[in-house]
């Protein structure tokens, strides 16, 4: 959906989908913008196809459909059961445990004759089970989970950030493997996880498990709102963070708008006067968009590596500069320590740890990489820029190589959002989905794409 803006308003007033209350859009359709409520957390009408014109009524027999989607949603599901079947299961000896992969679930011994047709699959060890996120499958779909898991090296040093921080109660939005290697790990360390994927009430309890809407704060069990009130209470609020690591199709705006208002309630829960820290992961090409709403949210370095997502991996597989995936944050980032031993150093100017390829640059005062290569100075643009840029006199600026001189693409503000930091193929309203896209064809549609968009 691009060109499409998200409207953040009272979300308990829209009309609700299974998945929550809809979010209110607006589009220009022939030159007039025209808003319209659409699913929050699918960006594909396959996964979710709520739509109605906000200037329109809901018909009765749209409403009686949608009131029915809704409760189908989450009928039969009951998470105090699952937790009593998973203990169960837990109890017998391995080569009884089965999972159905079809339908997602643990099976009883009772119950396996029913699911003989099906994938399941038999002896599901102790590791399995404290480490569902490298057993299930993971959910690849771009326009809903885009389900992306990170690589244990990536892993421990997140978790051991929050640590070193004393950041002990964490709140892992969209994060599984985090919060598994917090439970399995760190006895001084509480977690709770909340993630659309409901497979995870199958393998986890509800105290550390709620099954929730990141991009409207909806959660799907009305016992998980008690259990999250209590969290975000945990040692009187001290020592809470949240981890968030959402899908990078989603917009920025809802999460802000999330982050708000779980702050907020933490504040009057906890009668708090600072913001919860938090730690949110997102391509650093996302920075004007985030820090456009979140002004005291800085980018670090960290190249955030994944397993399963070879545009977001380290080394030959990989993207050439490492992954475009960093940590956006309110912590200070001089109490962020980077590793060491993978080329990260201090930079006493900025206070912040810089990648091995970053050099802080005196004329703008700052260390200035963003992508992962060095970037280098040009006095006439008075800034930093990509290192295979070439200043062009016709322009007046920096720019790529075999740019289209006067291209307006090449002016200063994005001509799509046209906010000024980044271009149009930069910017998150019109390129994520189709990057999102490429990556669904595999490596070599992004290969391509990204030597086009960044080597020339
Ligand atoms: C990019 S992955 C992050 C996984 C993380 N890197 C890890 O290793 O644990 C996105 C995560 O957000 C979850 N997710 C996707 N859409 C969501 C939504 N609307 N609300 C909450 N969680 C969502 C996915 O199920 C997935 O776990
Ligand atoms: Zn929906
Ligand atoms: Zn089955
Ligand atoms: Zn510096
Ligand atoms: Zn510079
Ligand atoms: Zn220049
Ligand atoms: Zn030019």
């Amino acid at each position: 959906m691009s060109g499409v803006e998200v409207i953040s308003s009272n979300l308990r007033l829209n009309p609700k989908c299974p998945h929550g209350p809809t979010l209110l859009f607006s589009r220009v359709v022939k030159g007039e913008n025209r808003n319209f409520f659409a699913c929050s957390a699918c960006r594909d009408r396959k996964d979710c196809s709520f739509f109605l014109w906000a200037d329109e009524k809901m018909n009765k027999s749209k409403e009686d459909y949608w009131n029915q989607e809704i409760q189908k949603y989450t009928k039969g599901i009951n998470h105090q059961r699952s937790f009593k079947i998973l203990n169960t299961i837990k109890n017998l000896p391995s080569s009884e445990r089965v999972y159905c992969h079809t339908c997602s679930k643990l099976l009883l011994p009772k119950s396996i004759n029913l699911h003989t047709e099906h994938n399941f699959e038999k002896g599901i060890t102790d590791d399995k089970f404290l480490n569902p996120s490298k057993f299930l499958n993971p959910l690849e779909s771009n326009k809903k989970e885009a389900q992306f898991l990170f690589t244990e090296n990536t892993t421990s040093t997140l978790v051991n950030i929050l640590h070193k921080n004393n950041l002990r109660n964490v709140l892992c939005i969209g994060a599984p493997r985090i919060s598994e290697f917090i439970s399995n790990n760190f006895e001084d360390m509480s977690v709770l996880l909340l993630d659309i994927d409901k497979r995870y009430l199958d393998f986890v309890g509800p105290l550390q498990f709620g099954w929730y809407n990141l991009f409207n704060h909806n959660f799907f069990l009305p016992e998980s709102k008690q259990i999250f009130d209590d969290f975000l209470q945990t040692d009187k609020g001290k020592d809470l963070v949240i981890f968030m690591d959402p899908p990078f199709g989603g917009r920025v705006e809802p999460i802000v708008h999330t982050l708000n208002t779980i702050n907020e309630r933490y504040k009057m829960l906890t009668k708090s006067m600072k913001d919860i820290p938090v730690i949110w992961i997102f391509p650093y090409f996302m920075e004007p968009h985030i820090t456009n709403s979140l002004p005291n949210f800085k980018m670090l370095d960290y190249k955030v590596d994944y397993d399963n997502h070879s545009l977001f991996q380290h080394g030959n597989k990989g993207r050439k500069y490492g992954s475009p995936v960093r940590i956006f944050t309110n912590i200070d980032p001089s109490c962020i320590e980077l590793p060491k031993d993978e080329g990260y150093k201090y930079c006493k100017v900025c206070k912040r740890w810089i990648s091995s390829e970053n050099n802080h640059c005196n004329k703008c005062n700052s260390c200035t990489s963003k992508d992962g290569r060095t970037y280098k100075h040009c006095d006439s643009c008075d800034r930093c820029v990509k290192p295979s840029w070439k200043h062009c006199e016709k322009c007046n600026r920096c720019a790529q190589p075999d740019h289209k001189c006067g291209d307006i693409e090449f002016s200063q503000e994005c001509f799509h959002c046209k906010e000024k930091g980044h271009k149009k193929r930069d910017c998150p309203k019109v390129n994520h989905e189709e990057l999102q896209a490429k990556c669904k064809k595999g490596i070599n549609s992004i290969g391509k794409k990204k030597k086009k968009m960044k080597t020339k």
